[in-house]
């Protein structure tokens, strides 16, 4: 378990027009953990995310990756660091196949035409790493993939370029029992073999069962981050609902400014 975070946030402010939706936020996100990423519905989870990724603009704070300070203004500067996000839409095309999903818009070229043979060994390669051996072919369509099998493709698309930070927007938020559990082997199999993994997620039964850190956004501000194993569901309910946990003597997130629901300051 490193020490040092290979992503760190800092003082963190964004609004989009008046309203201020993330506040002074603090995320730090270690290798070979699972962080989880909780908060209720517009707690400011997927724009702390998007900032992260290059997708938003951030209007003051830091960004830290592998201890340097970085300025991330577009998806591609986050792929470059190595920082990947898997959206709960999963941005599939279900007409290709699932080397081609992969490798789709970094397509590898062999003179003028695909390299097809590199290409499927890559994908075969990774998803063996990955210890994926459910799916029958990667000659076959995504349209014929179970929720699961293409949950599991888009995280093997996500790490098949050397990333390092995988971020995964409720991954198990579509899936059944079985499938939930096999997603969930595979997130902690991604830390496990060093990634350091972001797991935004509603549903503390995953939390719990594969994460080893936990923060908390409420209102747009980070509540808490903590070790997994230091506290309990019920605390972890009351962080998200209510900002606070008495248990965990954390004080109320900045107690001298109110926030309403959406984040305006009242
Ligand atoms: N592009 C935008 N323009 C204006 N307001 C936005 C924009 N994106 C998000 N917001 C607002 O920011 C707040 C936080 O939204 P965000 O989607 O980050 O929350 P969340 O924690 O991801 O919620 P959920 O769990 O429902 O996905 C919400 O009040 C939302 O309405």
């Amino acid at each position: 378990m490193s020490s040092t975070p290979i992503l760190e946030v800092s003082g963190l402010n964004k609004s989009f027009g008046p309203v201020q939706v993330l506040h002074d936020v603090h995320l730090s996100v270690h290798a070979g953990q699972v962080t989880a990423l909780v908060g209720d519905n517009g707690a400011g989870k997927s724009t702390l995310i998007k900032c992260v990724s290059g997708i938003h603009g951030i209007d003051s704070g830091t960004i830290h990756f592998d201890e340097e300070q970085v300025r991330i203004a577009s998806p591609r500067d986050a792929a470059n660091l190595g920082i990947e996000v898997v959206y709960q839409d999963l941005a599939l095309c279900d007409n290709l196949d699932i080397v081609q999903n992969m490798f789709l818009g970094r397509e590898k070229r062999s003179g003028l035409v695909l390299d097809e043979p590199t290409m499927e060994q890559l994908a075969a390669e990774t998803l063996e790493t990955l210890a994926v051996r459910t799916v029958k072919s990667l000659r076959q369509h995504v349209s014929s993939l179970s929720g699961g099998q293409r949950q599991t493709v888009a995280i093997a698309k996500a790490v098949l370029w050397n990333s390092k930070v995988v971020i995964l927007d409720e991954p198990t938020a579509a899936l059944g029992v079985a499938q939930t559990a096999q997603v969930l082997e595979l997130v902690r199999r991604l830390a496990d073999n060093g990634l350091a993994v972001v797991l935004i997620s509603h549903n503390l039964n995953d939390v719990f069962a594969v994460s080893d850190r936990i923060a908390a956004l409420y209102l747009g501000q980070m509540v808490a981050e903590m070790e997994t194993a230091e506290v309990t569901n019920t605390q972890v309910v009351e962080l998200i609902t209510s900002g606070s946990s008495g248990d965990l003597g954390l004080p109320r997130a900045d107690s001298s400014t109110e926030y309403g629901l959406n984040g305006a300051q009242l």
